[in-house]
């Protein structure tokens, strides 16, 4: 059914046919999503930094698309203010989440300092149980970068590893900190990734770990790994140790196909390869769960520096958007979205700073908005 759907688009964005696998994927685990008069109803959560700025951009263009969605708009935040503590807010978003299924989301704030409260961004995924985060690493066309040929798929596991958030003094001097990898999830994000990887007939599926430092953890989740690839013969399988991992995706990206890794690892190779190919303002991401899809910008950062003075970049957001779209079925909408969005970087006139040029955020929606009016 969704192989017959294949987007027009696919030789600007190859992505867009692993989003059909995604979409595939989490429907075959019984997702669905709220849908009241024939529009759609999707939480959103603009996040902290840029993210109000990157969410007007989507409510705009879906505005002016007619794309059937009403948002249910939570403003979660993670800043303290001092006046309202944000966990309330943060509670009604995954109880929104809960509800509807699916969400578009901006990054919340983590303070970094002790006495802080804990990531609502690693708590909603847990909470939510959004296992999979998947993170597609591709060339723009039109904007070159040091390495052509750039075409991979992070597959990350996102609910435990290093970001379980245990961790303990046990005497003065002396902290624990406790990774978990457990077979249950190293078993499922392995499954996700082999089904992900012959859904879009990718050829080989890299495992990412330290399994030669962290013999237990590490190594069960590389044995898993393992243990599941035997039911998948026709895909080439190989593993690399994350600092041999992350030399060659700056030095030759191009062996890389499908990488699947602990939570940490996926965090530090999704920046590495957003840096491959254009930066944090251009990667699309999704988390994906047995009930639920959050999309979100894949190199997951709030941008703080640049709020508020309409600098950043809207085209993870709104190509975060587009993989939503694709999930719920809106395939025209989904695939019209995103050609506008490669059009415009690819017309070369109308780049936001990240990428060189000069244009503001408000800029390049408007030019996404007159693109749009050419398909
Ligand atoms: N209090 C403050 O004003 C600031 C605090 N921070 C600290 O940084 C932490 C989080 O920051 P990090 O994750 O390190 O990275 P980050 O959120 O600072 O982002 C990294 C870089 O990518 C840029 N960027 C991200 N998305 C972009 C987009 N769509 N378009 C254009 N540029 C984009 C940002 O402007 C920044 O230069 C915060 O938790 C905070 O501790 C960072 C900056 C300012
Ligand atoms: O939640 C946060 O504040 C940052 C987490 C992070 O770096 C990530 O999820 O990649
Ligand atoms: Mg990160």
């Amino acid at each position: 059914m969704f192989a017959a759907r294949q987007p027009a688009v696919k030789s600007v964005l190859g992505s867009l046919k692993s989003q059909n696998a995604i979409r595939s994927f989490a429907t075959a685990t019984d997702m669905q999503p709220t849908k009241i008069g024939g529009k759609y109803t999707v939480t959103l959560i603009p996040g902290d930094g840029i993210g109000a700025e990157v969410s007007d951009s989507v409510k705009q263009i879906f505005k002016a698309d007619n794309v059937p969605v009403q948002w249910e708009q939570v403003d979660a935040t993670g800043v303290i203010t001092g006046k309202e503590h944000p966990e309330s807010l943060f509670k009604e978003s995954v109880l929104s989440l809960k509800r509807n299924k699916v969400g578009l989301k901006g990054i919340l704030y983590t303070p970094v300092e002790r006495s802080g409260h804990q990531s609502f961004n690693v708590a909603l995924r847990q909470e939510l149980d959004i296992y999979a985060s998947v993170v597609l690493i591709k060339n723009i066309p039109g904007y070159q970068t040091r390495h052509s040929g750039v075409d991979f798929c992070l597959i990350r596991e996102n609910t435990e590893g290093e970001y379980s958030g245990l961790e303990h003094q046990s005497v003065p001097g002396v902290v624990e900190s406790l990774k978990i990898v457990t077979k249950m999830k190293s078993e499922r994000i392995s499954k996700f990734a082999f089904a992900f990887a012959k859904a879009n007939n990718r050829k080989k599926v890299t495992c990412i770990h330290k399994a030669n430092i962290m013999k237990l953890a590490d190594g069960l989740f590389r044995q898993t790994f393992h243990e599941v690839a035997k039911d998948y013969p026709s895909l080439e399988v190989n593993d690399l140790i994350v600092d041999n991992a992350s030399m060659q995706a700056v030095g030759k990206p191009q062996q890389f196909d499908v990488l699947v890794m602990p939570n940490l690892y996926g965090s530090i190779l999704s920046n590495i390869g957003a840096a491959l190919v254009g930066g944090p303002g251009v990667i699309p991401g999704c988390n994906m769960g047995r009930e639920h899809a959050v999309f979100e910008p894949g190199c997951r950062h709030v941008g703080l520096d640049i709020k508020g003075k309409n600098e950043a970049n809207p085209t993870a957001m709104l190509l975060s958007a587009s993989m939503m779209l694709r999930h719920l079925n809106l395939d025209d909408h989904a695939t019209r979205l995103s050609q506008a969005v490669y059009g415009v970087i690819a017309d070369g006139k109308v780049r936001t700073r990240d990428m060189q040029g000069t244009s503001t955020t408000q800029e390049f929606t408007n030019a996404v908005l007159k693109k749009l009016e050419t398909l």
